[in-house]
């Protein structure tokens, strides 16, 4: 594994067209995008780590499927009457289906699911009560205290959050959030400002791919059947309008963000983060994928294979 890790990154080394770093956050475009990590955990816990895997970057979106989880533990079945389940096939801080379909985000991914999945974990907390329970989560999964929020990246997504700010409002039109709008975003900006390394988060990832158990140390973090269908969310819309392209090139569930990483399970063999700050026109890591691409192609890990 270690040989395949470091193949991918001499690989990933000599690629001239890495993306553009997500420049509507301010502080995301600061981050020199001549970087790159990958690291894969296996269910023994070994931990095979290429490039700058100890370097933290923001996780950005990748903090939905942890909000996801979350909601799904308080809310059982009760939270797809707050959001959907389906691809939205548009980018990820559109704007258009809220307006046709009654202010009900199409999934938890998209910027105004996850908006809807925050309000609707927060049950009457303040915002600093509920960004202490998810930071506390996803510490757990990763068996980590040390992580935390960036308060910079924080305060430039409050600054420019215009966009984000316009879908929660919009959906409060529709009486679809339950607390202050303000509180709602800042506990959204704060969670997608979690700072996480490679290693940290494929071991945060790793009881999606082992059906909701944490295989190392056995803790059963949510149940078979609640791992799948996280995994399946994460497969059809956890990477935007290029969910298709994603399932296609890689195979694998996966959740992207626009600080550049991807979290990717492999049912059954590993969980694996991978990170280069450098984005596609659609806003999900562009050696992120090539390497996570050229990584299945190495292993056979697709979930299309036997
Ligand atoms: N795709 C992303 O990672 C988007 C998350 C970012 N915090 C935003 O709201 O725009």
């Amino acid at each position: 594994m270690q040989d395949i890790l470091d193949e991918i990154s001499a690989e990933m080394r000599k690629r001239t067209d890495r993306g553009t770093v997500a420049n509507y956050i301010p502080q995301l475009a600061c981050v020199d995008p001549n970087q790159f990590a990958m690291s894969v955990v296996l269910p023994d816990g070994q931990t095979f780590s290429t490039g700058d895997a100890d370097t933290l970057f923001s996780i950005q979106s990748i903090s939905k499927v942890f909000t996801l989880t979350i909601a799904l533990g308080k809310l059982g079945d009760h939270l797809w009457s707050h959001v959907g389940r389906e691809p939205s096939g548009d980018p990820f801080n559109s704007i258009v289906q809220l307006e046709h379909e009654q202010g009900k985000p199409r999934n938890p991914f998209i910027n105004a699911g996850a908006i809807a999945v925050v309000d609707s974990i927060m049950s009457g907390h303040q915002p600093k009560e509920s960004l202490a329970e998810i930071l506390e989560f996803v510490r757990f999964l990763a068996n980590d205290k040390s992580i935390c929020i960036d308060e910079k990246v924080a305060r430039s997504e409050i600054e420019t959050g215009h966009r984000n700010a316009s879908l929660a409002h919009f959906m409060a039109s529709f009486d679809r959030i339950s607390h202050p709008v303000e509180h709602v975003l800042g506990t959204y900006f704060h969670h997608c400002s979690i700072s996480m390394n490679c290693k940290q988060l494929a071991h945060a990832g790793l009881f999606l791919a082992f059906d909701g158990t944490n295989p190392i140390y056995g803790t059963r973090v949510v149940s078979p059947e609640r791992s799948r269908r996280i995994s399946s969310l994460m497969l059809m819309c956890g990477h935007y309008d290029g969910s298709g392209e994603f399932a296609f090139r890689v195979g694998l569930p996966g959740k992207s963000g626009v600080g550049g990483g991807i979290l990717a399970v492999a049912p059954g063999e590993a969980s694996i983060a991978v990170w280069s700050p450098g984005l596609d026109k659609i806003g999900n890591s562009k050696l992120g994928t090539e390497a996570l691409e050229l990584l299945v192609k190495h292993t056979g890990w697709s979930i299309f294979a036997k």
